[in-house]
């Protein structure tokens, strides 16, 4: 089988290489650059999102069986399409949510230290509650932050969680935007957040957009910001990428280029789905693990003294400290504000540095902020370890 997988998906010559005791032959490609001429013998097609999967690129791959991306978002493929010629489809639901919700964790540490924010008295307004909404509503609530959720879709499907009307969630002290971006149905997403919707934010808010850029109208932002809006702004995504309004940079307090679910284990279990839908559809076991090729973290344990006070409330001091320790979202801030205009959208997010997940650094002592810290993401170090 010739196989077709974006370059910036790790471990792929691990987990494609040989498949059911066969090898198979694989071709990297750079996501933006692919051609339907390079197509024309290609069995299987594994892209990331900036590929766009439609017949100007797929009517000559005639022996084409399988596409896959590693990714939750779907809105660059034509699933009509592949359904038309026969060609099975596999995306990565969920593969980089808990990626994207400690990058709205890190940045709501880093909010809070900047501003002296408290955020135990903060409630924060989570639009779209799947996968990555879901993961940020479990942190929240392991580090006692009140959330609501807005999701008519879930909400009509009999979904037994509290929803809120989109209102009432804008209306939370944060906003985090966690939907997919589409332009039909009961429900669109596009310029979700419409100039309308801007004007009623007031100026003591945070908006958190790590879903699509398209969802917020980036022209009508600007305009806000422009007219000295108070507004806190955390922009992950952002309308026409790679090609960003780059006038709205200097108004965002945290601006990165689309790598909120750039976590490696979050990257690596998108490639490690699309293995497992292979291996399926060639009826094969699929039996390689991701943990076979994680590599350890820097820092793999810290040991937590006991506290001064028993049974106080939770440490938000410790919070900001382990969390920055993992993940410091100001890293990937520092990285775009610097690197945008000399190398551009896509060579940062190429040459993303190795950013890891909670659960890699394994945390132990007596302290009573421990289990929180667990329930967060950290590991809990194993009392023999
Ligand atoms: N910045 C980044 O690196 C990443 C961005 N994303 C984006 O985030 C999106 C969401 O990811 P998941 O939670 O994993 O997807 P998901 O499909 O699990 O959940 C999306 C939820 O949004 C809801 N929804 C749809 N339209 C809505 C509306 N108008 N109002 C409120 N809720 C609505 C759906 O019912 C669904 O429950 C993805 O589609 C993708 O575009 C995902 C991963 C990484
Ligand atoms: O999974 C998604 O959806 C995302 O937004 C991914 O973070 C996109 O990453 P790339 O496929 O653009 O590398």
């Amino acid at each position: 089988m010739k196989i077709f997988f974006d370059e910036n998906m790790p471990f792929a010559r691990e987990f494609f290489s040989e498949l059911g005791g066969e090898q198979h032959q694989l071709v990297p490609f750079k996501g933006r650059e692919l051609t339907a001429q390079q197509l024309i013998d290609a069995d299987v097609l594994l892209v990331r999102s900036i590929t766009k999967v439609n017949e100007a690129l797929l009517a000559d791959a005639q022996q084409l069986k399988f596409v896959g991306t590693a990714t939750i978002g779907v809105d660059h493929i034509d699933q009509k399409y592949l359904a038309e010629r026969n060609i099975k489809f596999s995306s990565a639901p969920g593969c980089n949510a808990i990626s994207v919700a400690e990058f709205v964790i890190s940045s709501l540490v880093v909010l809070a230290e900047r501003y002296q924010l408290s955020l135990s008295d903060k409630s924060v307004g989570i639009v779209g509650a799947g996968n990555t909404g879901s993961r940020l509503a479990e942190k929240l609530n392991a580090i006692g932050i009140h959330y609501k959720l807005c999701d008519p879709l879930l909400a009509d499907a009999g979904d037994n969680r509290e929803f809120v009307s989109l209102d009432e969630a804008l209306a939370c002290d944060i906003v985090s935007l966690h939907v997919p971006l589409t332009r039909s149905g009961e429900h669109p997403t596009f310029h979700l957040l419409d100039e309308a919707k801007l004007h009623a934010f007031n100026e003591q808010q945070i908006l958190i957009n790590a879903c699509r850029g398209e969802v917020i109208d980036n022209q009508a932002l600007l305009a806000l910001k422009q007219q000295g809006h108070g507004l806190t702004l955390v922009m992950d995504v952002w309308e026409g990428e790679p090609n960003v309004l780059t006038e709205l940079i200097p108004f965002a307090d945290l601006a990165s280029a689309h790598i909120a679910g750039y976590s490696l284990e979050g990257k690596a279990r998108g490639t490690q789905m699309l293995y497992q839908a292979v291996c399926q559809m060639l009826e094969i076991e699929g039996n390689k693990q991701l943990a076979d090729f994680l590599p350890k973290p820097n820092i793999g344990s810290v040991k937590l003294n006991p506290d001064r006070k028993r049974n106080q409330e939770f440490d938000e001091i410790l919070l900001n400290q382990l969390v920055k320790m993992v993940y410091d979202v100001r890293r990937d801030d520092g990285i775009f504000r610097q690197q945008l205009s000399r190398f551009g959208f896509d060579h940062i997010r190429k040459n993303y540095p190795v950013r890891r997940e909670f659960s890699s650094l394994a945390i132990s002592g007596e302290n009573s902020s421990l289990n929180t810290l667990v329930q967060l993401g950290f590991n809990r170090l194993a009392d023999n370890a």
